[in-house]
């Protein structure tokens, strides 16, 4: 089915989280994003959400960086030729170098674009087979223990299926001891966002004891070999997010034993037909993959939904409610999170409308780009 896209719209949106999110980096409470909708002869609007932050502190891409690579280079190449399948724009987009967050908010517009054309939701197009899928929630680090154990209190109650708590030296094995007295049996998992090197080698074996589901990226953000080493001294499974992103990068990790799971991420690896190889390949090697989050909007979020569907995301996510991030969401039906599931929409596409009002309420800057049709 050929895709028509007359239009592609960029919008640089500024929405309040209702907390701040700290993490070993810094903390932040303004996420800053690109929207981009895809609109084709029929003027039906595809949508898809870059997860590049405001600084380069997750990945070297930014909202700038982002915004530079749509507008001079993906952009032109998905208006030179025509599309049948969304899987074309990966292939296509391999003439650019990394840049998959930009990569992966173009190729998921047309994605929503295409299901959209079919009459299909996204997750069936995708080839998912999920009506719900189980939802965890990631705690940003607190101030105090006992504030992140009211917070964990509070999803516990919400009936969120699993607790991901920040960790990073000195603070790290002393809380998690202080999560396990309160909460022995919670499903619990540790991200460390690269704040370990091997010399700590210790200070995570002792987080051995606590019976937890897996440490998430304890060592550097672009590392395989390292993690490689230190997995077999850990009972706890390492589960890597940075360090993988792309089907290739899946591939060595499985081969050097780097970790046991992978926290998939659509931005970081680029786009859905990239997630769907990875998923996969984990499924052929028994490892289990699970959708990490980014501070979504709506539209990031639906397709974040869509993507967990597949049968290999065994593992709760990090796509919580829109209510725990956002006051208003750019999308209506907002995702409501019950007893730690979200029912998967089955209207056609992303299967939520784009709240335009909302939108708008929120866009700091818009430009169009439209198709030259031929003279
Ligand atoms: O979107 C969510 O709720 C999860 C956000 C989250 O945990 C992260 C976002 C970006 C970088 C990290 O701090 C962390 C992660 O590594 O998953
Ligand atoms: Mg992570």
């Amino acid at each position: 089915m050929r895709l028509e896209i007359d239009y592609i719209i960029l919008r640089y949106l500024q929405m309040e989280l209702k907390a701040p999110f700290t993490t070993s980096f810094g903390t932040f409470q303004t996420k800053e994003f690109i929207l981009v909708e895809a609109v084709d002869s029929n003027g039906v609007s595809g949508w898809g959400e870059s997860v590049a932050f405001s600084a380069p502190w997750y990945s070297e891409e930014t909202v700038k960086t982002n915004w530079h690579m749509l507008e001079d280079f993906l952009i032109p190449l998905a208006f030179a030729e025509p599309i049948d399948h969304p899987s074309e724009l990966s292939k296509r987009f391999g003439a650019i170098r990394q840049n998959h967050m930009a990569k992966a908010a173009l190729e998921g517009a047309v994605w929503d674009l295409y299901a959209k054309r079919l009459g299909v939701p996204l997750y069936q197009a995708l080839g998912g087979t999920k009506r719900e899928i189980e939802v965890g929630v990631s705690i940003g680090i607190q101030p105090t223990v006992d504030e992140l154990l009211r917070i964990i209190e509070r999803y516990v109650t919400q009936g969120y299926r699993r607790m991901k708590v920040k960790i990073k030296p000195g603070w790290d094995v002393g809380v998690i001891r202080e999560v396990r007295r309160v909460f022995p049996d919670v499903p619990l998992m540790a991200d460390a966002n690269s704040a370990y090197t091997l010399a700590d080698v210790e200070r995570l074996k002792a987080l051995d004891e606590f019976g937890l589901m897996m440490i998430e990226q304890p060592l550097a953000a672009d590392d395989l070999v390292d993690h490689a080493q230190l997995q077999p001294l850990l009972k706890t499974p390492i589960c890597l997010d940075e360090s993988i992103r792309s089907f290739d990068d899946a591939r060595k990790a499985l081969h050097l034993g780097s970790c046991r799971i992978i926290n998939m991420k659509i931005g970081r690896i680029g786009g859905l037909q990239e997630a769907k190889h990875i998923h996969d390949l984990c499924r052929e090697h028994g490892v289990p993959v699970w959708c990490g989050g980014m501070l979504e909007a709506g539209v990031g979020r639906a397709h974040n939904i869509a993507i967990t569907t597949l049968e290999n995301f065994t593992l709760p996510g990090d796509t919580a409610a829109s209510s725990h991030y956002w006051e208003r969401d750019i999308i209506v039906p907002e995702v409501e999170v019950h007893n730690g599931l979200i029912r998967v929409p089955d209207a056609p596409g992303i299967g939520y409308e784009v709240d335009r009002r909302q939108v708008e309420r929120y866009t700091q800057f818009a430009k169009v780009y439209r198709r030259s049709l031929p003279a």
